[in-house]
């Protein structure tokens, strides 16, 4: 990849923000593409052209092609359908068999069955698409595990492509528990995974991991921050991967994700009640509105009780188990809690249960619903995320914009962007707990409220300090172009001392 002012990226998702979202992932692939643009970088995105978007969109396709596997006779039908993200012209790759699902990756919470054939072949197709649309990336940036055969493609299959000559590759790890495991079954349309076993890719003898592959294979791997980057290092945070990422220790980066301030922010925000600013008044003011409309919202009695949001998709990551053996302890106190969360019926059907015991205090909202989770935001006065594990995390950087102060566990991104109370009082956003336990969740709880209640100004000047806080999308995009280009700078630095040397 030479050093240019203007690089080609071709950013590879299985969703973005703003098309089709079912978590973080695609508040990054729509919010990262859209600052390196801005910075004058020619960026397009590839992506599934899931069901949903053949029902909104009124596209007629630009290419109508196929996949050829090499040295088989197998052919896979595909289509491209031009599709935009802002300024960002998007691939969506069209093939029904795969793709016209009602959801994206499971039903009734069970997963596909196909889901490894299904970005196995959206893989091969971000590649096989670009010669065909006549775009040479520079660089081809992957998302988790999903995208994890481009690296390997490139390296195997484009090997001696003189087209990709010049590409490298990135992986960006969202999130290492998922792992994309599946038989050798499923890549019937990657021989060259099959013809030469790659035993650092295998699980075991008969399953691949899609993000083994992407990690072995990828130029350079990011982590979505520096601490979840350290932590992937360890027995305990690896998920089971640390001797893959210890392998690439020299390649491996953390960048902490920005938070998209044209979306979150509560001076412009349209699914809220009021806007307010971060001076006493506005805050005030427009914090007391947008409780009484979450109340509303949720079916909770409208009053001035300290509220408790949380949004989430419901899994054990999040810490949702930390939070119910103690939830009906802390709501002997007088508080309310608001939860907005699809997942693991097993732990929906406790939070509903839960609610049925306390319809006063608690309210549970088994939907996924964005302008919900916009007035959660504006309306309670935390955040709970006590995540078991949490790569970056985005909502404690929007509940820091909306002076919702979040709770959240000593890990991960939550580390790297929530400042404890107990800790540095003077400059804190937050309350941190560090054991993996209910208990030191509720004594966090506690600690909160107590705040709250007996120092009304203290837990203002907290406000004030999270509204303060920004993480500017551009300067994630800054770290980002340092680590496409670092090995350019290291040979155009090395070069420099060798020039003063025979100087
Ligand atoms: N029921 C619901 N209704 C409405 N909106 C809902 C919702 N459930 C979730 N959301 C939204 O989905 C997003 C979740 O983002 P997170 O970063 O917190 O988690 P996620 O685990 O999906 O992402 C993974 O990737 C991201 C991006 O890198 C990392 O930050 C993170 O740590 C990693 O686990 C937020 O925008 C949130 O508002």
């Amino acid at each position: 990849m030479a050093t240019k002012k203007s690089l080609k990226i071709l950013f590879v998702s299985s969703e973005v923000e703003g098309l089709v979202k079912t978590g973080g992932l695609a508040d990054v692939a729509k919010s990262l593409p859209a600052a390196l643009k801005a910075m004058g970088h020619d960026v397009r995105i590839a992506m599934p052209y899931y069901r949903v978007l053949a029902e909104r969109e009124n596209v007629e396709p630009q290419l109508d092609t196929e996949l050829a596997v090499p040295a088989q006779s197998v052919t896979v039908p595909y289509q491209v359908m031009p599709l935009q993200s802002g300024d960002v012209p998007v691939y969506a790759i069209n093939a029904p068999q795969y793709y016209d699902r009602a959801e994206l990756y499971a039903e009734s919470n069970e997963a596909y069955e196909d889901n490894g054939e299904r970005f196995a072949f959206f893989s091969a197709a971000s590649l096989d698409l670009c010669e065909k649309v006549e775009f040479q990336p520079d660089l081809i940036h992957c998302n988790d595990w999903h995208t994890g055969l481009v690296p390997f493609l490139l390296r195997t299959r484009y090997a001696n492509n003189s087209f990709f000559a010049n590409t490298k590759s990135v992986l960006t790890v969202h999130n290492a528990v998922f792992k994309g495991v599946y038989n050798y079954d499923q890549f019937r349309l990657i021989p060259e995974l099959i013809q030469h076993r790659y035993m650092q890719l295998e699980m075991d003898s008969a399953n691949i991991s899609m993000l083994k592959a992407g990690v072995a294979f990828a130029d350079k791997i990011n982590a979505v921050s520096p601490n979840y980057a350290s932590e992937l290092l360890t027995p305990l945070g690896a998920h089971g991967m640390d001797f893959d990422f210890n392998q690439r220790a020299s390649d491996l980066f953390g960048i902490i994700n920005g938070c998209d301030y044209n979306d979150w922010n509560p001076e412009t925000d349209p699914n809220i009640k009021q806007h307010y600013k971060a001076n006493k008044v506005s805050l005030n003011r427009g914090k007391k509105a947008c409780k009484r409309d979450l109340q509303k919202q949720v079916n909770l009695p409208e009053k001035d009780v300290p509220v408790y949001g949380m949004v989430c998709r419901l899994t054990e990551q999040k810490g949702i188990h930390y939070l119910l053996p103690i939830l009906q302890q802390f709501l002997v106190h007088d508080v309310q809690v608001a939860i907005v969360g699809t997942g693991d019926p097993r732990l929906a059907a406790q939070l509903h249960e839960l609610v049925a015991a306390n319809p006063e205090k608690l309210a549970f909202v088994e939907a996924y619903d964005n302008a919900l989770a916009h007035k959660v935001e504006a309306g309670s006065d935390f955040f709970l995320m006590p995540s078991e594990f949490e790569p970056c995390g985005l909502n404690q950087m929007y509940s820091l914009a909306y002076g919702t102060l979040p709770i959240v566990r000593a890990v991960g991104g939550l580390k790297d962007t929530v400042i404890d109370y107990d800790q540095t009082p003077q400059v804190a956003t937050g309350f941190m707990f560090e054991a993996p336990t209910p208990e030191a969740l509720l004594i966090c709880l506690q600690r909160s409220l107590l705040l709250y209640c007996q120092q009304p100004q203290e837990f203002k000047r907290l406000q004030q300090n999270a509204m303060a806080c920004k993480f500017l999308w551009q300067e994630s995009a800054e770290r980002y172009l340092e680590m496409y280009l670092c090995d350019e700078l290291n040979s155009v630095q090395n070069d420099l001392s060798s020039e003063s040397i025979t100087d």
